[in-house]
């Protein structure tokens, strides 16, 4: 009688039979829809069904510590797709990689070089990324979503593979870009027939129906490209004894012995093309700021104040700057907040398990709503609003009180490996713009402001779409003072 039992689910919209919620499941910005559904069936676990797969949204930040730290060994795997990880190339990325004992390997070696105390190994390659960032601003302004991608882009390939990139030549940069357009559409596509019928990858590519064969290829040539070109490089370098010291290079001297094994070889791939491929969300979040700076001009002239007072105006600033100015630390946190760049986070459950009652079957898709978490009025009073003082006390320093919002890295057992670097890399980018440059709006042909619309690129992901903003050199000595700073040598 038991076992009969219908087992319970969390409240959540009810689907037709068989086919379940298939043609409710939210395509754009889902994050809202979910944060909507938790309101209409209070409850801060909502439960979906599409196609017999089972989604169990959690929508506070209670739920997503108890879930994902708290049961970390049940809810840290990754859904495995035949287009994802067997016909793009994208199985090289262990973000991807299902939970066991491959994804724990990559895990602590990534972990050797990204843990927060491996972070002063790159200050000099940030310091670098963001001095090339207002060198090309104060030349081309106009170009300044490129000039941002290249400082992020040239940072990771300089830490990961000791390259330098020419600001003139995008084409390496652009095939980053390509690559990670394919992720975009790959998670917008929201499946293909061949994920649920798994023997379709066997037919030909010339077959009829056989687009997503043809396209899967056409986009394995970049994203190979992504992981395979600069390992060849350093590898190369590293044959003629002309290799300098990065990421790669040590993983190959740690691996010296097995260096012919592909299975290293394979390995050494993944994690320096993992981190160039995760570089891109420090990207999107650095545009985030600039769009945050147009809208809310007072708190630029308040970091402004700030850095005038701690850096002055006879030098750039630096990490070690970075306890001096709490104001522009917290515009990090604001921005991290403000604008998640990953404001659904996908995490697949092991084994049945049961929460308050609730029965959640093992292979489950359960999705952190970071957008949810991190607009919770409670937490963070006005949450619409673009406040980075809420991490501030009266006196502007850094509220330990107020909680840091660490869901945007996402969660237990997977949270973002790279995410110290991404910190201290945007402090400095931030930092160096707001120092030399105001950023403003431009104007339209009458003259009027035309002012940055909060909208999303792409469905899935918080990717502010393209808008203008004009960036003006503050006083006169910046092109002097950006010219006589020394790059840092490694
Ligand atoms: C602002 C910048 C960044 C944001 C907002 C961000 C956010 C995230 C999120 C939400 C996840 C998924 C976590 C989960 O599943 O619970 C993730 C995973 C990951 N991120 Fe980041 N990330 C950023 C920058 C970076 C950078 C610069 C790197 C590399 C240097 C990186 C490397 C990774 C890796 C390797 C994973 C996979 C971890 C795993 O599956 O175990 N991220 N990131």
């Amino acid at each position: 009688r038991v076992s009969r039992k219908r087992p319970r689910f969390p409240p959540g919209p009810k689907g037709l039979p068989i086919v379940g919620n298939l043609f409710g499941i939210p395509r754009d910005h889902s994050w809202l829809t979910y944060a909507e559904w938790g309101r209409l069936y209070n409850s801060n676990i909502v439960h979906f069904e599409a196609l017999g797969q089972h989604f169990f949204v959690l929508n506070d930040e209670k739920i997503t510590k108890e879930i994902f730290e708290g049961r970390s060994q049940i809810y840290s795997d990754r859904h495995k797709t035949v287009m994802l990880h067997e016909l793009t190339g994208w199985h090289r990325n262990w973000a991807f990689t299902p939970y066991g004992e491959s994804w724990r390997q990559n895990r602590r070696l990534f972990h050797q070089f990204f843990r927060a105390q491996a972070i002063p190994d790159y200050h000099d390659h940030m310091a670098k990324g963001a001095r090339g960032l207002v060198q090309l601003l104060l030349q081309t302004p106009e170009n300044w979503m490129r000039h941002i991608r290249h400082a992020s882009g040239s940072t990771v390939l300089d830490a990961v593979y000791a390259m330098d990139v020419d600001p003139n030549d995008n084409e390496r940069l652009e095939g980053v870009e390509r690559a990670v357009e394919t992720l975009v559409e790959i998670a917008e596509a929201g499946g293909y027939l061949v994920d649920f019928i798994p023997a379709l990858k066997h037919i030909p590519t010339w077959f009829p129906g056989a687009g997503f064969k043809r396209q899967a290829m056409a986009w394995k040539r970049d994203i190979d490209a992504l992981f395979e070109r600069p390992y060849h490089e350093v590898k190369s370098a590293m044959q003629r004894g002309k290799a300098r010291s990065c990421v790669t290079s040590s993983l190959m001297s740690m691996f010296s012995e097995k260096l012919g094994d592909p299975d290293v070889e394979e390995t050494i791939m993944g994690i320096a093309g993992t981190s160039y491929a995760g570089s891109d969300t420090t990207v999107f979040t650095t545009f985030a700021f600039v769009q945050a700076m147009l809208l809310y001009p007072n708190v630029q002239r308040k970091a402004q104040e700030e850095l005038d007072r701690v850096v002055g105006r006879d030098r750039l600033p630096e990490v070690a700057d970075r306890q001096s100015l709490p104001y522009v630390s917290a515009i990090v946190k604001e921005i991290l907040r403000w604008n998640p760049i990953l404001p659904a986070v996908y995490h697949k459950s092991l084994a049945d398990d049961w929460y308050e009652g609730y029965f959640i079957p093992a292979g489950s898709i359960v999705i952190g709503n970071t957008w949810a978490v991190l607009n919770d009025a409670e937490r963070y009073p006005d949450p619409e609003s673009f406040k980075p003082e809420r991490f501030l006390t009266a006196d502007g320093q850094l509220d330990s009180q107020v909680p840091d919002p660490v869901e945007v890295f996402g969660y237990g057992r997977r949270v973002c490996a790279g995410r110290h670097f991404a910190q201290t890399a945007l402090f400095l980018y931030i930092a160096h713009v707001l120092a030399l440059f105001t950023i403003d709006n431009p104007l339209d042909e009458s003259g009027h402001v035309i002012e940055p619309r909060r909208d999303c690129l792409t469905r899935l992901f918080w990717v502010p779409k393209p808008f203008k903003a004009k960036f003006k050199p503050r006083f006169t000595g910046v092109e002097e003072l950006v010219h006589m700073s020394s790059i840092p040598t490694q």
